[in-house]
């Protein structure tokens, strides 16, 4: 079954459905609802400071009738000179630092608190989530979290909290005048390249942070949410931030990827998958911010407990396929301790998974997977000994969302552990599929060694759960795993990527963070140690050649 705007959209009377469709703001250009093969959106580029049409638009298709219903630039590489020229324009020592243009601090600390004060407006957050919603479908409340979680980062940084970001240090000298002080300094000329799956708060908290610290940044999404992103831009010009403050490129990676290589930008953090992760750490020479692919695992300790057990069960569910599994910090894989399969968290999670349907966009279209793909590698998983489908498995049926992007029932896969350990099938059963989808597994008291050495020979180290509260058992896994953000404790979950606490990979140096003043420090600026010694100039006498 279809969400009902979709049969809505077709008759084209969707205002009884949408309270707000009609008074947004003047600085929004489409109203997400009204947008149909009949009445297309546009998006456009922007590049010094002027909105500009390509030679190229591409028509995007509805992700859940197929009709098309937008059209994208698709800029070409020989269309890519502006962006270069803009990019090659910025000095190194930024747009603002602590000497130069210091108000640019103060003026952006207005900028963010005029945008949460948008944002605070129903009708404003309502336009977010149904724009986010027509381009990565997810649920009306998932949807929503992610413009809270803007508007609370945008809360975060308004008044002086820009300026205090670039806080420094300072340690007195050896002798009269000297003192050191440590700066954080911006590296001028950027790039922020981000992935369909969040289409406004990646964009929104990278961007912000390559600002504040004294950036100018390139920013590139992903072509099928592009115009979550155009819309945002709209909103900061409105709010005060000047046009020539951010270029914005839509277009095909490689035109992007075109780009850095002849801008040289100094710093770019890309968000994404691995392969294309690994492609631009090359492409730049190593000057990126990683936050790649997500393979995100729970352990469940062996701590169960009956009256614990609803609660583990239904944030197992949110985590493994909320948003369809696109979230990167999905759960991908979930060790189960014989206690909890016992209590049948299995059949919880099968019943829990039932629930989900098209009519709420509980689940809905994945993105990045066809269907036979994701379906292909489920079998595959079925062919290890001992494996078995646990629920799912399925195509969806009974809908509309076309066949360039996957739909599948939410879906898991049991595979014993020391098979899974088995060097043949560990790649396999590690694979990150993003979408409605995890492996399971079981694991005893002697187990825990296979547990952790399962850890151990993981590759992305992005986030984790250690559900349980027992102490000892919670340190001896933390002890001995990487993962960057972990939750641990009985209600601990991989997802959930709020603007308070610090979200990124660990046990890589191109590691990038999210969202805190710590990650903004680390992706967005470097270390600048300035020693003043002013004098007084000592007497020529205690001056000796060594
Ligand atoms: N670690 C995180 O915080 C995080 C967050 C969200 C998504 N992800 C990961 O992103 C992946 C899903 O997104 P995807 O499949 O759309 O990723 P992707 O790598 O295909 O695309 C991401 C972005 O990179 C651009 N791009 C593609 N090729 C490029 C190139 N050669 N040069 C420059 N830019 C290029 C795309 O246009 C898009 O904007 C998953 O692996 C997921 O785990 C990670």
């Amino acid at each position: 079954m279809l969400p009902s705007f979709v049969g809505c959209l077709k008759n084209r009377r969707c205002d009884a459905l949408l309270p707000f469709s009609r008074c947004y703001n003047q600085w929004a250009t489409v109203v997400p609802n009204e947008i149909s093969c009949e009445n297309p959106a546009n998006v456009m580029n922007l590049v010094n400071g002027a909105w500009n049409e390509t030679s190229k638009k591409r028509k995007l298709p509805d992700p859940l009738t197929g009709l098309n219903f937008m059209s994208v630039p698709d800029t070409q590489i020989s269309e890519a000179g502006s962006f270069i020229s803009s990019l090659k324009a910025v000095p190194k020592s930024g747009v603002h630092n602590a000497f130069k243009n210091p108000e640019r601090y103060v003026m952006l600390g207005d900028v963010s608190a005029k945008v949460a004060t948008e944002m605070r407006k129903p009708e404003v957050a309502d336009f977010f989530a149904r724009l986010i919603q027509r381009v990565a479908p997810k649920s009306y409340p998932q949807a929503l979290g992610e413009l809270v979680v803007t508007r609370k980062f945008f809360e975060n940084f308004g008044g002086d909290q820009v300026r205090f970001l670039a806080r420094g240090f300072s340690n007195p000298g050896d002798h009269m005048g000297q003192t050191s002080n440590g700066l954080r300094w911006p590296y001028g000329p950027v790039c922020v390249i981000t992935p369909f799956n969040f289409p406004l708060e990646i964009p929104a908290l990278q961007l912000m942070g390559a600002l504040f610290m004294g950036n100018k940044p390139l920013l590139h999404v992903d072509q099928k949410v592009s115009i979550v992103a155009e819309q945002l831009l709209r909103l900061l010009h409105h709010c005060g931030l000047p046009k020539p403050d951010i270029d914005f490129m839509v277009g095909p990676g490689l035109t992007m990827n075109e780009i850095i290589k002849k801008a040289e930008p100094r710093n770019t953090l890309f968000t994404g998958s691995q392969r294309v992760a690994e492609k631009l750490a090359a492409d730049t020479n190593g000057k990126v911010f990683l936050e790649d692919a997500g393979f995100d695992w729970k352990v469940l300790g062996p701590d169960a407990r009956e009256e614990d057990l609803p609660y583990v069960s239904w944030q197992c569910d949110q985590d493994a396929y909320a948003c369809s599994g696109q979230k990167c910090s999905a759960q991908s894989i979930l060790f189960a301790h014989h206690n909890w399969v016992k209590l049948g968290i299995l059949e919880n999670m099968k019943q829990l998974a039932s629930k989900r349907n098209l009519s709420d966009l509980t689940v809905g279209p994945v993105l990045s997977w066809t269907t036979e793909a994701m379906l292909a590698h489920t079998h595959k998983l079925l062919t290890v000994p001992g494996a078995k489908l646990l629920f799912g498995g399925k195509a969806l049926t009974n809908h509309t969302i076309p066949a360039v992007y996957g739909a599948i029932e939410p879906t898991a896969v049991f595979i014993p552990i020391k098979e899974m350990l088995k060097p043949e099938v560990f790649p396999l059963a590690t694979t990150e599929v993003f979408g409605p989808f995890q492996v399971v597994t079981e694991y005893s008291d002697s187990e825990v060694p296979l547990v952790l050495d399962a850890l151990e020979r993981m590759t992305n180290h992005l986030t984790a759960a250690v559900v349980s509260n027992n102490i000892n058992f919670i340190q001896h896994v933390l002890g001995n795993s990487v993962n960057g953000t972990t939750y641990c404790g009985i209600r601990a979950r991989t997802t959930g990527a709020p603007q308070n606490h610090w979200f990124g990979p660990a046990g890589d140096p191109r590691g990038a963070g999210i969202g805190t003043p710590e990650a903004i420090r680390l992706v967005w600026s470097c270390h600048r140690e300035v020693i003043n010694d002013f004098g007084p100039i000592p007497s020529t006498a205690i001056l000796k050649t060594t």
